[in-house]
């Protein structure tokens, strides 16, 4: 199963009153892997929203990543992303089972990469590339990171922070796999609007 494409990331505050309807325009455009990051505590919520998720990604055959909680992840039977202090790679590895895809935040380190890939990773996430709205403290990485990383690790590599479509098309060129993004795809004004960057961010996989 190759994890190549867009890596659609969803964000609580900037999808209310639209949750659903975004997240599904978004798969229509085809998203690769769709991560449901909610950094609240409020578990009911939570398994609901992920529960709803699950479902409409089973639809369009998109495999869906739960951040930060592995229990949640394996309620649901999904993947997990974790960061550096989200708990360990090697349990939630035990929990999730062997076909399960575990992410892991690696910042701008090819030795955390290395680790991760170590303890089970199916890929490792870079970042913060560009300047992020929606997470404007993560440590910065470079575009030559990728190069080395390429040459390195032996995963996926997946991208994140302040990506959009004007400025994704040179970390695909230096060897990203996966475009996480969030607001440079759901900051868009309608459904349409997501569907057709959802579409263009896929194409530049394409050459
Ligand atoms: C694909 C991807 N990459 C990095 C992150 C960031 O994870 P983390 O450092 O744990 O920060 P939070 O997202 O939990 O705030 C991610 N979620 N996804
Ligand atoms: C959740 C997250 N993690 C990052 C990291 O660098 O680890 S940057 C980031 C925010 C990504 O959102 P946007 O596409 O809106 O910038
Ligand atoms: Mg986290």
């Amino acid at each position: 199963m190759k994890l190549r494409g867009l890596y659609a990331i969803t964000d609580s505050q900037l999808l209310a009153g639209r949750f659903l309807s975004h997240v599904e325009a978004a798969l229509e455009g085809g998203v690769r892997l769709l991560q449901y990051r909610d950094k609240s505590d409020d578990t009911a919520p939570r398994l609901r929203e992920a529960e709803a998720l699950k479902t409409l990604c089973e639809r369009y055959g998109t495999e869906l990543i739960i951040n930060d909680d592995a229990e949640l992840a394996a309620r649901l039977g999904v993947g997990v992303h974790l960061g550096q202090t989200d708990g360990p790679l090697t349990p939630a590895r035990a929990l999730l089972g062997r076909q399960a895809i575990i992410g892991s935040t690696c910042h701008a380190s090819l030795d955390l990469a290395q680790q991760a890939a170590n303890e089970g990773a199916s890929y490792v996430a870079f970042g913060r590339f560009f300047n992020s709205v929606t997470k404007p403290g993560a440590p910065a990485a470079s575009v030559d990171l990728l190069e080395q990383a390429r040459a390195q690790v032996k995963l996926p590599i997946a991208v994140i922070g302040g990506i959009t479509l004007d400025n994704a098309a040179p970390l695909v060129a230096h060897g990203a796999d996966l475009l996480a993004v969030i607001h440079g795809l759901f900051g868009a004004d309608s459904a349409q609007e997501v569907t057709r960057r959802a579409r263009a961010f896929n194409a530049l996989f394409a050459c």
